[in-house]
């Protein structure tokens, strides 16, 4: 059979991310029918001509990628409501799942905008429990969506082989939920389908949450949605009042409450033959615990408050796991023999292990537990158990840098109030490199007319520049942190958020990024910061904590001239780079010595290892081939080096 050419698809605008906001869908009643469990209630939906993935064909045996990349198809994995999903291989034999869509599904703008919506939100996803997003494509008749496999199905699978699901394991399970959905809250994603079929298993059976087809991005926390959408056993009541009263992050925490419930109990709790009956029950909150099915009192105070009429007296992601249910038996993992009977033995596993075992699950899923211990020495040892700064690869890959960049108009940062910029991300990083560019040219040009005049100049010492002082890279868990000279402190987050907390002073400054407005500066007190940041602050101090204990500072303080933050870094084997929001470029060298390079490449800054400062024109050091007095040892091979590393960003392609 031939191979069908496959295409990347085209890019969305960011007006189409929210655009079902306004528009009244209606409920999906044909998704996924069997999580309306029992069969009976389940049949009454299956109208086989409404499931849009019966249009989608076989994807030919070898799918090609326009960048030649092929794909041999495999076995067929499962179907929803939409698409169908297939194994595919690549070259090197590496399984995926490719989520298959029939074109002839995709119609109509609402469903090419949902489908859009939903690779433009995975394919910004990374979380260990998050199905992994890996490339997109389309050929004539299909557009995949290529994904980590999870060969193990979903937690819906288990619960129909097991019927219901002991305590211990419901405790992992939810651990591993909340990771994903934390992170996803963090980044003001509200899933909305959260249901056990939608949380997969992978190789290793850790959860992994998939299909983003109704999630939705919030432009800010405090705003709602409208569209009524789910999946009916999950749908939270105030989903139900639609336009009226509008939702937003705790429809999640209802779905975790039912999917508690049903793992427990066996079925969901408004679980209804007739779905108005299921959407009365609902609105009226009307469930109760079988007593041929016992659970423990404090699984059912954890369920009664995830499933509050009242979305504000859930508790919020960052609650959930506090409560006392999750003190019991916690096992260490996920075993195999989950899939299909109860392991022996989770009760009897000891109160210290069940703890070890939770903190455990926690940090893997990304949960920062600051008051479980020590951060300092949390940090401490998760930085020597990982060696980071040894064992982090020696360059950042594009993608890496390109995540941890930050884009503001340094002009604004002053002002002490909210402050908008309207850049989206390839303008921003357009900016950046334009940055790079001049002062490229800059050095270029004084370093040709160096060469042409033999003569020695006075080298008039210049302003000190804003520096960073101290920084850890702890990346692979929260984000960089780094303290500047002036004392103040930030860090830049996984998500691609910014704060920086300003010394002598109770402020700090958020810097988001948001797919519709670009990037906005959020100025705040410490004393009343807004949900969000409260986690990220916790955060800020934890570093500053380590900071303040484990490492010297690289220079001596200053005064704060003005705000600056680290907009990208760079790691290479022979030196970090720092391109920071007032222009400047710090390079801290593999032999201790640091160069700033300021003013657009006109002066340059040298620190050495017992943090003395110099200052200079960086003309009269070409000119003299070093600095005066504290000689850098092979000064102008470093410059060199400076001004290729500012050149390659500065001719960088924007995406
Ligand atoms: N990463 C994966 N690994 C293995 N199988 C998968 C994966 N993702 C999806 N599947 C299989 O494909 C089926 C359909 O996927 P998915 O639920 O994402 O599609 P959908 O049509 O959007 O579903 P829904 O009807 O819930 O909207 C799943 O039920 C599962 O059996």
């Amino acid at each position: 059979m031939s191979a069908f050419r496959a295409q990347p698809l085209q890019p969305l605008n960011s007006g189409q991310l929210n655009s079902r906001g306004t528009n009244i869908t209606p409920i999906k009643t044909v998704r996924r029918p069997t999580e309306n469990l029992p069969a009976e209630g389940a049949k009454q939906h299956k109208k086989k001509k409404e499931k849009l993935s019966a249009l989608c064909k076989t994807p030919p045996s070898i799918v090609r990628t326009r960048n030649g990349r092929d794909y041999r198809r495999g076995n067929f994995l499962g179907e929803g409501g939409f698409a169908r999903c297939f194994q595919m291989k690549d070259a090197s034999g590496q399984i995926y799942a490719a989520k298959t869509v029939a074109k002839a599904s995709i119609k109509n703008e609402k469903t090419k905008t949902k489908l859009l919506s939903e690779i433009k939100i995975h394919k910004s996803l990374k979380h260990p429990n998050i199905v992994n997003f890996v490339d997109c494509f389309e050929d004539d008749v299909n557009v995949y969506i290529l994904l980590e496999i999870c060969p193990n199905q979903s937690l819906m699978e288990l619960l129909k082989a097991r019927k219901r699901v002991s305590e211990p394991e419901v405790r992992f399970f939810m651990v591993q939920i909340v990771g994903a959905v934390k992170y996803l809250h963090s980044r003001r994603v509200i899933h909305r389908d959260l249901k056990l079929g939608n949380i997969f298993f992978d190789p290793d059976m850790n959860l992994k949450l998939g299909d983003f087809g109704l999630a939705s991005v919030l432009p800010s926390t405090d705003s709602r949605k409208y569209t009524i959408c789910g999946t009916p056993n999950y749908i939270a009541p105030e989903v139900l009042g639609g336009k009226h009263t509008g939702h937003s992050f705790e429809v999640d925490i209802w779905a975790i409450g039912i999917m508690m419930y049903a793992l427990l109990v066996g079925k969901p709790p408004f679980q209804a033959k007739d779905v108005e009956v299921i959407y009365e029950r609902i609105k009226k909150t009307e469930y109760y615990f079988p007593e041929d099915k016992p659970i423990s009192p404090s699984a059912k105070t954890l369920i009664q408050d995830l499933l509050s009429l009242n979305p504000l007296n859930r508790p919020t992601i960052d609650e959930i796991l506090n409560y006392e249910w999750f003190k019991g038996p916690f096992p260490d993992k996920t075993h195999e023999i989950s899939l299909s009977e109860t392991p022996v033995s989770l009760e009897q596993i000891s109160r210290a292990q069940s703890s070890i075992n939770f903190t455990n699950t926690k940090t893997n899923a990304g949960i920062y537990t600051p008051r479980n211990k020590d951060p300092v020495e949390i940090l401490r040892s998760d930085l020597q158990s990982e060696q980071p700064r040894a064992m982090l690869p020696t360059s950042l890959s594009p993608n890496d840098t390109r995540n941890k960049y930050q884009e503001v108009d340094p002009s604004q940062m002053g002002r002490p109030r909210r402050v908008n910029f309207s850049a989206n991300f390839s303008t921003a990083i357009k900016r950046l490199n334009q940055v790079c560019f001049e002062t490229y040219q800059n050095m270029r040009r004084l370093e040709y007319a160096g060469k042409e005049q033999s003569q020695t100049q006075e080298a008039v010492d210049c302003e000190n520049p804003t520096l960073i002082s101290k920084w850890v890279d702890y990346s692979n868990k929260y984000g960089f942190s780094y303290q500047l000279n002036n004392d103040d402190i930030g860090v830049l987050f996984n998500d691609d958020n910014t704060l920086l907390k300003l010394h002598n002073s109770d402020r700090f400054l958020e810097l988001l990024y948001h797919e519709n407005e670009g990037w906005a500066c959020v100025e705040n007190s410490t004393s009343h910061p807004p949900t969000q940041a409260k986690r990220q602050l916790e955060i800020v101090d934890f570093f500053a904590k380590y900071m303040n204990s484990n490492l010297s500072k690289v220079s001596e303080n200053e005064d704060r001239k003005e705000i600056v933050f680290l907009r990208r870094y760079t790691r290479t084997s022979d030196y970090i780079m720092f391109e920071m929001t007032n222009g400047n470029f710090q390079f801290n060298f593999k032999d201790h010595h640091k160069i700033c390079i300021s003013k657009s490449g006109m002066v340059i800054t040298h620190i050495s290892p017992n943090r003395s400062t110099r200052t200079l024109p960086l003309a009269a050091v070409l000119r003299q081939g070093n600095f005066p007095q504290e000689q850098v040892p092979s000064c102008l091979e470093k410059i060199t080096v400076i001004k290729e590393a500012i050149k390659r960003k500065a001719f960088k392609e924007a995406n």
